[in-house]
């Protein structure tokens, strides 16, 4: 019987949280020019001279702190969608893991699925909305491979998940599972990018960032903006959960450098937050598929530090969609 090929596409993450690994992490994740998108020379500049110099020791404490005995949450979620995702597509289908940046690569990924002979690859970046640094790499990296080979099979992508129903009930559940409702204010916190890049995604020029509330509607000329995906993503949440506007913000986290990035900022919102009296916060966390270090450490354990500093209560992170079998079905989905 003839396969079809799945290849399950995250970031990736160090081999293990020692300075050594996370600088060479750091280095071929960040010279990746959709990630910093400056000229290469200056991105070697930025990168080898100060980035991985000074932010590998400081990222690898970071990686200390959440690494467990299997290795790293990241890959532990993901080794085990890939397992699940497996068993509920059956026979019919092969998955293969593959991560951007480090190991298993997306080379070896595509090498496996083409020694198994499949007679067609569905590639699915594990990031619901779509951005250039993340899933535009991903099928930038696949399409650099792929024109090597000899034979070049069907191949489709999928760009985007942000509004799948089922990831949506997922990240709705988990919140109901932590008792939503005992909280003061919910917080959907997105990965920032640089404001650069969403002008760049602006094939309009005119319509991205020209107003404060510029991408807060999905619509035909936004359609793929990273920020308005996120606000669709938020929205559908906040509505199955019943939570009304005035209850919620949406906001960015992970800045890195002093460039201007998607606003506002999760760290300014939560000291805003504080400030009015606010006393416990939910976060969801829904650019990502699985609980990883800017889960785990910067809002479960940095956020929460910062605002009970501030006054606050408690800042809690919702569970991510990890191995939650609503999930795997929504990969499913995907693939066929
Ligand atoms: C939603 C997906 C992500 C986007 C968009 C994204 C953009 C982006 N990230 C950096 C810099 C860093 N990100 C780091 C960690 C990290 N980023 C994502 C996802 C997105 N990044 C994930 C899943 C992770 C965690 C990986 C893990 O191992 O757990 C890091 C390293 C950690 C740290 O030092 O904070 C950096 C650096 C840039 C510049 C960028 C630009 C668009
Ligand atoms: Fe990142
Ligand atoms: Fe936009």
């Amino acid at each position: 019987m003839t396969k079809k090929g799945v290849l399950l596409v995250n970031l990736g993450t160090p081999d293990s949280p020692s300075v050594k690994d996370v600088r060479k992490y750091l280095d071929e994740f960040l010279m990746d020019g959709r990630v910093i998108d400056i000229p290469k020379f200056n991105r070697a500049l930025l990168v080898k001279g100060i980035i991985t110099t000074f932010r590998g020791p400081k990222s690898a404490k970071l990686y200390e702190a959440i690494w467990t005995e299997q290795g790293s949450p990241l890959m532990i979620y993901s080794l085990e969608q890939a397992q699940l995702l497996q068993q509920s597509l059956g026979d019919e289908y092969h998955v293969e893991l593959a991560m951007r940046y480090q190991s298993p690569s997306i080379k070896q990924g595509l090498e496996n699925l083409k020694a198994k002979q499949v007679d067609r690859i569905t590639v699915i970046p594990l990031f619901p909305q779509y951005a250039s640094a993340t899933t535009g790499s991903v099928i930038e990296k696949v399409m650099d491979e792929v024109k090597r080979w000899q034979t070049i099979p069907p191949i489709s992508f999928i760009n985007s998940f942000h509004d799948n129903d089922k990831m949506i009930q997922v990240f709705a559940e988990n919140a109901i599972s932590q008792n939503y409702k005992q909280f003061d204010h919910y917080l959907f916190s997105y990965h920032g990018v640089p404001e650069r890049q969403l002008l760049k995604a602006d094939d309009t020029g005119k319509h991205c960032l020209q107003r404060p509330d510029c991408c807060d509607q999905l619509t035909a000329i936004n359609k793929f903006c990273y920020k308005a995906q996120c606000y669709d993503t938020s929205k559908k949440i906040a509505a199955y959960l019943d939570i009304k506007t005035e209850n919620y913000t949406v906001c960015f986290q992970s800045r890195l450098g002093k460039a201007e990035w998607a606003k506002p900022y999760s760290s300014e919102v939560l000291k805003d937050l504080a400030a009015k009296g606010i006393k416990k916060v939910l976060v969801f966390s829904p650019a990502f598929v699985a609980d990883c270090l800017e889960t785990i450490h910067e809002i479960g354990v940095e956020y929460d530090h910062d605002f009970k500093a501030l006054g606050g209560e408690k800042v809690q992170l919702v569970e991510s969609l990890n191995s939650h079998p609503l999930f795997i079905e929504a990969l499913a989905d995907l693939t066929r």
